[in-house]
């Protein structure tokens, strides 16, 4: 697994996903084998560990700093954190099956409502709700990964299930390909730690009105295999 290492131009890189078909899915790209835990390739001091840290930013983050903070500890820091699983995709800007590199993860429901509309963490004083990717690691995988859309993706803690939300969240954020649940907490956690961070995603459905039925989970997860494939066979 040096090649991916050496293609991004870092030494050791964190994948971060949701759930265990990603991890797997993501694995089967690579060439490593599905049935090694996470743990172990990271005591093993893999150069590239795929990890699933569970749905939400709340896990995202918490498992994020968890396998940072173990590598740091045993001399063999993560340079680089990608956050990868499937996502809803917005209408028109991303097809379904199709891949997107995050320019921003934007954590889109964190702030407060109000009469006036919804202040965002840099509105009310609290931080940023935005989270930039590295422009280093982010040209890396656009280089790969040619037909991907490149835009912004939102964090929310709910998954958007209606006409009414979609359209809330698409006047808010214009240049949004994607929602997902878990980028900006993997991202606060890698900024954290030091480490550069960019958001991958497959779209697994439209964000809209929810009808679960619809959502093509296979072939988002093929999509990210593909990807993953392509971050470890072209050589830096
Ligand atoms: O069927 C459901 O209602 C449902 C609710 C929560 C999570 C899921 C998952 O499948 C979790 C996997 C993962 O998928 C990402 N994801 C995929 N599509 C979307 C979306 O439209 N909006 C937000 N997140 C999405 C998310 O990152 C989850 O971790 C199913």
């Amino acid at each position: 697994m040096k090649k991916l290492g050496r293609l991004l131009g870092r030494d050791r890189v964190l994948i971060v996903t949701a759930v265990e078909v990603e991890r797997q899915a993501i694995l089967r790209g690579l060439g490593q084998p599905e049935n090694v835990p996470a743990e172990e390739a990271l005591a093993a001091g893999d150069r590239v560990v795929v990890a699933a840290a569970g749905v939400g930013v709340a896990a995202a983050a918490a498992a994020t700093s968890r396998y940072l903070t173990i590598a740091h500890t045993a001399g063999e820091p993560f340079d680089a954190v990608i956050n990868a699983g499937i996502a809803g995709g917005f209408a028109d800007r991303v097809d379904v099956g199709g891949i997107v590199i995050g320019t921003r993860s934007i954590a889109a429901d964190l702030g407060a409502d109000s009469p006036d509309g919804f202040l965002t963490l840099d509105e009310l004083g609290f931080g940023s709700s935005t989270m930039a990717a590295d422009e280093d690691l982010l040209n890396a995988l656009r280089v790969v990964l040619p037909a991907a859309r490149i835009g912004d993706v939102l964090t929310l803690s709910t998954v958007t299930g209606t006409t009414t939300a979609m359209e809330v969240l698409n006047r808010r954020h214009p240049n949004a390909l994607a929602e997902a649940m878990e980028g900006y907490g993997v991202a606060t956690a890698a900024e954290q730690a030091g480490a550069a961070f960019v958001e991958l995603r497959t779209i697994s459905n439209p964000v809209g009105p929810r009808d679960r039925a619809a959502w093509r989970i296979p072939a988002a997860l093929a999509a990210l295999t593909t990807a993953a494939g392509e971050l470890a066979t072209v050589t830096g």
